[in-house]
């Protein structure tokens, strides 16, 4: 069979149309009704619990609500209101950010219909089965216009598969058995051809119900920097409760200096009434970054999700804002991986023809796509169309190896590395000829793979794959080395083709004829001390390093153990895709940092704000404080809560949006966020208070 068109795997236009670019810009205010009533079941305290400040201001909003019921009075019912408004607001940031992937889960659920799989049975036979039946090992056969039961491998064949319903990319990619491409989602279609496929997945643990989960933050577990981060938020919180709990005795102290102005006060007998005490509470803890943390944190995934990349975990978005180091793959990964064999060179006096014969021999039972368009090359110079009938003892591929072959009767033929190939000659006590080094020099400086050829102890010829570097990588290669991160590719390959490649791909630095332990090994040269690492990768080869690395990318067009290996899957298959996943894990970052600084500073404004409106007819000193001539305690207090709880709704939309990100050094960017976040929290208390209470002082019963 052949397929028509050649199908490159993977896109790497950055503004392909078929993007799921959902407009992540402003907030319609549908969504925030939407959301209304699984912000109200948030409330369950069993749920609260989890987030601990804003667990605190409900228990307030109960006991307010109580003292309110106790004593009614206009200003406890509107404080009251207003607690259970923020408690609410902080449930919808996160209802609103998880419903955003809802609708992407629906979409996707709609893709896991329900299909019927040819699968091989006991007996060697094909037998119908349901598609959720299949488990792991399981081998079933999918044809022309069917729908790919399971997540599994090619085992054998080729076809074109329309993965549209897990990428949104139209154009068919190119599955095959043996090699990187081998690797299959169940719920796409085979649109040529027949492939025969293991399953690698048990029931309900599949790629599109991995990303359905993933999608409805269903498995949003809280990342270690949010656990920290929370313990800070609880810390600050019991502070406050000790501070607002002192001012009770303060204010019973000055009894007298309240029985001479009693009606200025919000303070009834004993002391300042529960309620203000509660309201005051609530305004010092830092209730804006408790409501939005975990809004930020689906918000970051999301935004991963929009560019086609799946994030296993919370964790790893927070990695790649903070990666010091990018290893790539050379093959399939800056390059579009089908080493195509491009031309037979013999050596040491071995006829074009015999070349041709040997590495055909060698390449019948060579799965790889190497060493099918290796036999395809070789079926065409020779005209033979012998197969694997030949018999013989195959030597499959490995990356350990770098080589593959037969044994058959008196002649052990192997095609590989040439630096392989070369030391298994010269340990069968052959020579290899000078001529060599040139021929491979030549192919390799051009950027294709040389593969020598060799019976024993000759050396027959050189073999010339070709490969294409993807288009547009040196440019995003260069933004990355503005992030201050530096890029390293390593490869199986041998130093010149890597130098080559290297040099056209314009990354920092390369390591070649690498084997999986090698770059396991980068890899953990690179953590040392603490920097984090990201990889991208696709093959079987790269699973080990993958799941070493702090951000494991593997391509969709890649086999089952990268995917399984790594902590991210870019559907689009782009190794540049790293700079946008680097850009979201930063904006993440920043932003949470961010929006704490404001929060924390605006808590702090706040007790200053109302504190001299509040006491200054106890503390005549505190008076003269009141620079912002609030009209009355009351109304000091009212509006104090409101702007609490307004300024929650108001910074949803940059929680979810993220706060902006250009490229630069990360001390840059900490002094403007803190110029910026922490200036505007001790501003922006100051000013919507004073608005608030202009409004609010003419509410009966608030105002002087
Ligand atoms: N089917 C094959 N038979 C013999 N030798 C091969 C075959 N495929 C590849 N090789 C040789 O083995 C080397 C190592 O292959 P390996 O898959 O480890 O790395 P790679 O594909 O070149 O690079 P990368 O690590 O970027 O994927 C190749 O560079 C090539 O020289
Ligand atoms: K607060
Ligand atoms: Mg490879």
């Amino acid at each position: 069979m052949a397929v028509e068109t050649p199908v490159r795997p993977g896109s790497i236009d950055p503004e392909t149309p078929q993007r799921r670019r959902i407009a992540a810009g402003l907030l319609d205010p549908r969504q925030f009704w939407q959301a209304l009533p699984e912000a109200l079941r948030k409330l369950d305290p069993r749920t609260m619990w989890r987030n601990p400040v804003m667990f605190v201001t409900e228990i307030g909003a109960v006991l307010t609500t109580w003292l309110a019921i106790r004593t009614p009075s206009g200003f406890g019912w509107l404080i009251t209101a207003w607690l259970w408004l923020t408690v609410i607001f902080a449930n919808l940031a996160e209802a609103i950010a998880e419903s955003r992937g809802q609708a992407q889960a629906d979409t996707l659920r709609r893709t896991r219909r329900q299909t019927t799989a040819r699968r091989l049975g006991e007996e060697r036979v094909w037998e119908a089965v349901p598609a959720d039946r299949l488990r792991k090992g399981d081998v079933v056969a999918v044809e022309a216009g069917e729908i790919i039961p399971g997540d599994g491998d090619v085992i054998e064949g080729v076809a074109s598969v329309d993965e549209s319903a897990i990428t949104g990319e139209s154009a068919p990619v190119i599955r095959e058995s043996g090699g990187d491409r081998c690797a299959v989602t169940g719920g796409t279609q085979v649109l040529s051809d027949r492939i025969v496929v293991r399953i690698t997945q048990q029931p309900g643990e599949s790629f599109l119900d991995r990303m359905i989960a993933l999608v409805e933050g269903a498995k949003r577990q809280k990342t270690p920097n949010e656990l920290a981060l929370n313990l800070l938020l609880v810390a600050l919180t019991f502070i406050f409760l000790v501070t607002t709990v002192t001012l009770q005795p303060m204010a019973i102290y000055s009894k007298e200096v309240m029985a001479a102005a009693p009606d200025t006060l919000a303070i009834t007998g004993t002391g300042i009434a529960g309620i203000v005490l509660v309201a005051l509470l609530v305004c010092l803890i830092p209730t804006t970054i408790g409501a939005l943390l975990s809004a930020i944190g689906i918000a970051g995934m999301d935004r991963m999700v929009q560019r086609n990349v799946l994030a296993m975990s919370g964790r790893a978005v927070e990695a790649a804002g903070d990666v010091h180091t990018l290893l790539l793959d050379k093959t399939g990964t800056i390059t579009f991986g089908d080493r195509q064999a491009h031309a037979f060179i013999p050596v040491g006096g071995t006829g074009a023809e015999d070349l041709a014969e040997a590495a055909l021999l060698a390449s019948l039972a060579d799965k790889t796509p190497e060493g099918r368009s290796i036999l395809a090359l070789a079926r065409q110079r020779t005209g033979t169309a012998h197969g694997a009938e030949v018999g013989g003892d195959w030597v499959p591929f490995s990356a350990a190896t770098r080589m593959s072959g037969v044994d058959l009767g008196s002649r052990s033929l192997r095609k590989g590395a040439v630096a392989a190939v070369s030391a298994w000659v010269r340990g069968h006590g052959g020579a290899v000829p000078d001529e060599l080094d040139g021929i491979v020099e030549a192919i390799a400086t051009s950027g294709g793979t040389p593969l020598a050829v060799a019976d024993q102890t000759r050396v027959l010829g050189v073999i010339q794959l070709k490969d294409v570097v993807k288009p547009g990588l040196p440019a995003r290669f260069a933004e990355m080395r503005r992030m201050g991160i530096r890029t390293v590719m390593i490869t199986g390959d041998n130093p010149v083709t890597a130098k080559a490649i290297a040099e056209e791909a314009g990354v920092d630095d390369f390591l070649a004829e690498a084997t999986p332990e090698d770059k396991l090994a980068l890899i953990k040269r690179e953590q040392e001390g603490g920097r984090l690492v990201a990889m991208t990768g696709d093959g079987t080869n790269d699973a080990p390093a993958l799941a070493q690395a702090d951000v494991g990318v593997a391509m969709n067009t890649g086999t089952s153990a990268a995917k399984e290996a790594g902590n991210m899957v870019d559907l689009d298959s782009d190794p540049t895709k790293i700079v946008e996943i680097v850009e979201i894990g930063k904006q993440l970052l920043i932003t949470r940092g961010a929006l704490t600084t404001f929060s924390i500073t605006n808590d702090i404004a706040k007790y200053f704000a109302i504190l001299p409106a509040m006491f200054g007819g106890i503390y005549p000193g505190l008076a003269q404080l009141n620079i912002m001539q609030l009209n009355s305690p009351l109304s000091a207090i009212l509006s104090a809560v409101i702007f609490n709880a307004i300024v929650i709704v108001a910074l949803i939309p940059l929680a979810l949006r993220g706060v902006r990100y250009r490229p630069s050094s990360a001390s840059t960017l900490l002094t403007r966020n803190l110029w910026v976040y922490g200036l505007g929290g001790v501003i922006t208390p100051f000013a919507a208070i004073k608005a608030i209470d202009l409004l609010v002082q003419f509410i009966p019963g608030i105002g002087s």
